[in-house]
């Protein structure tokens, strides 16, 4: 490979230019801590990540809601739903993917806070991205170029804020680390603001992602049929395609669960 490895770090603009991260992030009283009282706290799941299957709506845990309200302060924006992932070891990964963003507010970050063994986030535009700056390139008679890559390491106590830009036009993943055994185990928090509701007894749904806009609009979560479908499809083709057109896909609603991103495996 000719292609040079870009490494990425604090100060550096990522992505699409709305993407940063930021090294020792918490307290080191929080941070020393974290890890060890997640562990105990979480209440784990082995999940597929299936696009019909999502962890169960659990109230923060103490140490969640704490590492919660400095994400806050970071960003001066609410967030209000956090996905907690453990890497047991370097051989957990997350296959490259882009977050399904039908629930996550628009024009809101999506922010990942790193705990324990570092792992290297790995960034790689869309491939029609690149089918789009050819046809220019090809236009102009010059050479093509290659899907553009960039690897953001993060350490204990990073944090990691991407834009939505840079979720539309890129994907990202964690990849196996190259000594599997040698490396530690890793949390890693995925805060986002959810605009899409479930009312208290999670029978009824609202928001952004529902067809019912408004509390008062609220109406019965549905399962599978045709708003599944709908919604499976409209996944697919935000994955693809980087110039996903939100309105056109997500703008009507779906009565269905959906508050998990979807990736593959592990
Ligand atoms: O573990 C990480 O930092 C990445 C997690 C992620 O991309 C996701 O949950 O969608
Ligand atoms: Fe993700």
């Amino acid at each position: 490979m000719t292609s040079k490895q870009v490494v990425l770090g604090p100060g550096d603009s990522i992505g699409e230019e709305d993407t940063y991260v930021l090294h020792d992030f918490l307290p080191s009283e929080l941070a020393d801590t974290a890890l060890e009282n997640l562990l105990k706290e979480v209440q784990w799941n082995v999940m597929t990540h299936r696009a019909d299957e999502s962890p169960p709506l659990l109230p923060f845990s103490p140490t969640v809601e704490r590492i919660r309200q400095h994400v806050e302060k970071v960003l001066n924006e609410p967030v209000n739903h956090a996905l907690i992932q453990h890497y047991r070891n370097g051989s957990d990964y997350i296959s490259e993917h882009s977050d399904k963003t039908v629930d996550v507010a628009r024009g809101s970050k999506i922010v990942n806070v790193s705990l324990g063994a570092q792992r290297i986030m790995t960034l790689r535009t869309k491939k029609d991205v690149l089918a789009n700056l050819n046809a220019d390139l090809d236009a102009s008679n010059s050479t093509s170029q290659k899907r553009r890559v960039q690897r953001v390491p993060l350490p204990h106590n990073s944090i990691f804020v991407m834009g939505l830009q840079t979720n539309a036009r890129w994907m990202h993943g964690i990849a196996r680390a190259p000594e599997r055994d040698k490396f530690g185990e890793r949390i890693s928090l995925t805060f986002r603001t959810i605009g899409t509701y479930l009312t208290r007894d999670e029978l009824h749904i609202f928001g952004q992602g529902a067809k019912g806009k408004t509390r008062e609009e609220a109406r019965p979560v549905v399962r599978g049929g045709e708003d599944s479908e709908r919604l499976l499809a409209a996944f697919g083709a935000e994955n693809h395609q980087s110039d996903f057109d939100w309105d056109a896909h997500y703008g009507e609603g779906f009565d269905v669960l959906h508050f998990q991103p979807t990736h593959s495996i592990e």
